[in-house]
């Protein structure tokens, strides 16, 4: 199946100065893609040249196989949902009002609204002003507006930062959802801890660059040491290897009864990006 991003060699500057260099990745249809890296290696930048917000200087960026500039015509728009900071939503405007100003936007009815509100978990609410809203359901309406007229394409942008971890586990839960259903999704993040959830692929944004891109599960494998750590239940810690004498003393510590737990010494993404960037994702 063709590629639904596909971004060759990019270079974005900003008054001289490097925010993108070298820039190359691809997206497939139904993947969940996500763009790891610290705050300023330019993943809101990448966001924002994805979705024909800002030019480039030079390589290619090509969304649904045509050049990005396509995503200016207005039915090329309605396949793709952003998600920014700006939440877009009118705060003295209930939940409902607000929806419906995004239905005659993109020419949708406003049946759809019931529909997207139990999808993002908000059924019930509609009557609510915004601005009572607590932050994690202001996300949701957020998110809500942002799939409302159905994109194939989702782009968000640190689509959890700042939430709480129930509001954060309620909006990966709408986002594999979605994506089940076919959706494909690009986010950005330096939140390690949703990559792993929820990406199917990721990649490590460093000063523009990308320094590593793959399945997380791959990386993590790819970057582990073998090595296991049997617990006993005195206390102790046995670094054993993942090898023919290393199972021998894991037999020896189950016959001897002494076995509490067994782990493996993967890596995390964060300790990953750690090794490779020489940087922490914060
Ligand atoms: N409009 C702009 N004018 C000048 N420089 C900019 C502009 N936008 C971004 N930059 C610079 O480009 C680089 C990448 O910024 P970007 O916002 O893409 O990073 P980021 O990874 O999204 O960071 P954060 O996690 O803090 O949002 C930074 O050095 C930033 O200062």
């Amino acid at each position: 199946m063709s590629n639904i991003i596909d971004v060759t060699n990019v270079r974005k500057e900003y008054e001289g100065k490097k925010a993108l260099d070298d820039l190359s990745f691809s997206i497939q249809p139904g993947e969940t893609f996500g763009f790891l890296g610290p705050s300023g290696s330019g993943k809101t930048t990448t966001l924002k040249l994805l979705t024909a917000q800002e030019g480039y200087q030079s390589g290619n960026i090509h969304v649904f196989g045509a050049s990005v500039e396509k995503l200016k015509d207005p039915k090329q728009m309605k396949r793709i949902g952003v998600l920014t900071d700006n939440t877009g939503l009118y705060e003295r405007l209930t939940v409902e009002a607000n929806l419906r100003l995004y239905c005659k936007l993109y020419d949708v009815s406003y049946q759809r609204i019931d529909e997207v509100l139990h999808e993002v978990g908000l059924t019930g609410e509609e009557s609510k002003v915004v601005s009572k809203l607590s932050k994690g359901m202001r996300q949701r309406v957020t998110l809500a507006r942002t799939i409302l007229h159905k994109p194939e394409l989702l782009f968000l942008d640190e689509p959890t930062s700042a939430l709480d971890p129930v509001s954060t586990e309620r909006i990966h839960s709408i986002l594999r959802t979605l994506n089940e259903e076919g959706t494909t999704i690009f986010l950005t993040t330096h939140d390690m801890y949703e990559a792993e959830r929820i990406c199917d692929r990721v990649a490590f944004l460093n000063k523009g660059h990308i320094q590593l891109q793959g399945p997380p599960r791959d990386l993590r494998v790819s970057h582990s040491d073998s090595s296991i750590t049997l617990l006993l239940k005195d206390g102790r810690e046995q670094l054993v290897g993942n090898d023919h004498e290393g199972a021998e003393r894991i037999g020896a510590a189950i016959a001897s009864q002494q076995l509490a737990s067994v782990h493996s010494n993967e890596p995390t993404l964060g300790d990953i990006f750690a090794r490779v960037t020489g940087k922490e994702l914060f």
